[in-house]
């Protein structure tokens, strides 16, 4: 039965894309990072978690759905949000003794590298903080579920600072430019694989820290100026620079994850193809106008800039043909046109296998959290069970 005293909340949340990586921990079980990292939040209007938390002193036991299926509520890291959320809420809320429902949905694949797991606890832990009523920064507690879900907690270009305190708790993410600092900026996600990673973040980035000497000396000697180069190229909207730095981080996380023992290969050709590629039409360009960065997966996240959009897309269309086209193009609208035959024999145009992409995402940045204060938006009804069961 449904009770009086019940609290419902629904929040959405984004996924990002750093542009300096996370890669590799100093703390595996207070998920506090090797170095610094920077990315951008993308608009929740294409790509976003949606959670639905209810608290009510008449459900029997916590429960915990994602994508429509029922999840082990004994899981470490939704427990150490859950933790860290209630050891800062008063302790006489009656609220803490109550058991929880959550009800949780992305609209994109989740566990491919597509960053499910940052706008996934970015989610959780906003609502969580609505429920609990948690002021100030909460992104050290995103922290504890998923690394990169400390950078979906705000809105347009975060750095997430690794800190020096050994409890974590200067362990967060903080904005450096709102989502309307640099408008012109979009997103095209090239979706080479939307099945699940063969090795997670977490274990790539254990045996990295395990293996590899260049992960420390990354941390220590190329992160930091990284990180300032960056910042500053963003704040000046320099795209090239800006696109050297993200491209070349890229590469060094991935020259890491073939310098952990045994390797970690999240690249495939079709990775390594979209890079060169893009190489390619930034030396016609004379400048670079198109930025490649790749998670832990094959997918290739472009950065450029709108007047970029219609002829590299077209590009992409050309060299990559798409298998069946419905449903191939997502976000936001996309146009063609014929690309100009000096372009075709510049970049040398080799065209690939029908289907070698899977399907193309186009985005922009965005705002961080956001509270969904329609209740027919709930995804739990009024028993604290999921309005759609599979
Ligand atoms: N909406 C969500 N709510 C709560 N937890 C989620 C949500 N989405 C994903 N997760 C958690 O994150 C896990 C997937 O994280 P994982 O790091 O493997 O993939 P990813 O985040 O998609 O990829 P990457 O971090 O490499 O970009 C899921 O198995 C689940 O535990
Ligand atoms: C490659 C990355 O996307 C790594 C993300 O790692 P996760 O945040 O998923 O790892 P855990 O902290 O172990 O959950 C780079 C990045 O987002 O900075």
């Amino acid at each position: 039965m449904e009770s009086k005293n019940a609290k419902i909340v629904t929040c959405v949340a984004p996924v990002n894309i750093a542009v300096i990586k996370y890669w590799g921990k100093l703390d595996e079980e207070l998920l506090i990072p090797l170095n610094d990292s920077l990315s951008g939040t993308l608009s929740t209007d294409f790509m976003r978690a949606k959670t639905t938390i209810m608290v009510s002193p008449t459900l029997q036991e916590n429960k915990f759905w994602l994508n429509g299926k029922e999840q082990s509520f004994d899981n470490k890291r939704l427990d150490n949000c859950l933790k860290e959320i209630k050891r800062r809420a008063n302790q006489e809320l009656p609220i803490l003794n109550w058991k929880l429902s959550i009800c949780s949905e992305n609209n994109f694949p989740t566990a491919a590298g597509l960053a499910s797991s940052a706008a996934g606890y970015a989610c959780l832990v906003s609502a969580l903080a609505i429920l609990y009523d948690i002021e100030g920064d909460i992104s050290s507690i995103a922290r504890r579920g998923s690394g990169s879900a400390c950078r979906s907690m705000y809105g347009g270009w975060v750095h997430w600072c690794k800190g020096i305190k050994e409890d974590g708790l200067d362990s967060i993410a903080k904005q450096i430019a709102p989502a309307s600092h640099w408008p012109e900026m979009r997103v095209l996600i090239l979706v080479v694989s939307d099945g699940k990673k063969k090795y997670g973040s977490t274990e790539g980035m254990k045996r990295g820290v395990e293996t590899s000497e260049l992960i420390t000396y990354r941390a220590q000697y190329v992160v930091p100026k990284r990180i300032e180069d960056i910042s500053e190229a963003i704040k000046k909207r320099d795209f090239n620079t800006f696109a050297q730095i993200t491209m070349q981080d890229s590469n060094q996380m991935h020259a890491i994850c073939l310098d952990t023992y045994p390797p970690c290969v999240y690249m495939t050709n079709v990775s390594h193809a979209i890079a060169g590629l893009v190489h390619a039409y930034n030396s016609y360009k004379g400048s670079n106008k198109v930025a490649y960065t790749f998670d832990a997966g094959p997918n290739a996240c472009l950065y450029l800039l709108e007047p970029e959009v219609e002829e590299f897309v077209s590009i992409v269309n050309y060299v990559f043909p798409p298998s069946d086209p419905q449903g191939y193009f997502q976000g936001m609208p996309l146009s063609m046109k014929d690309i100009p035959q000096d372009i075709k024999l510049s970049l040398d145009l080799e065209r690939h296998q029908v289907g070698s992409l899977k399907s193309i995402i186009h985005t922009k940045i965005g705002e961080g959290p956001q509270i969904i204060s329609d209740s027919t938006c709930h995804l739990l009804n009024d028993l604290g069970v999921p309005k759609q069961t599979p």
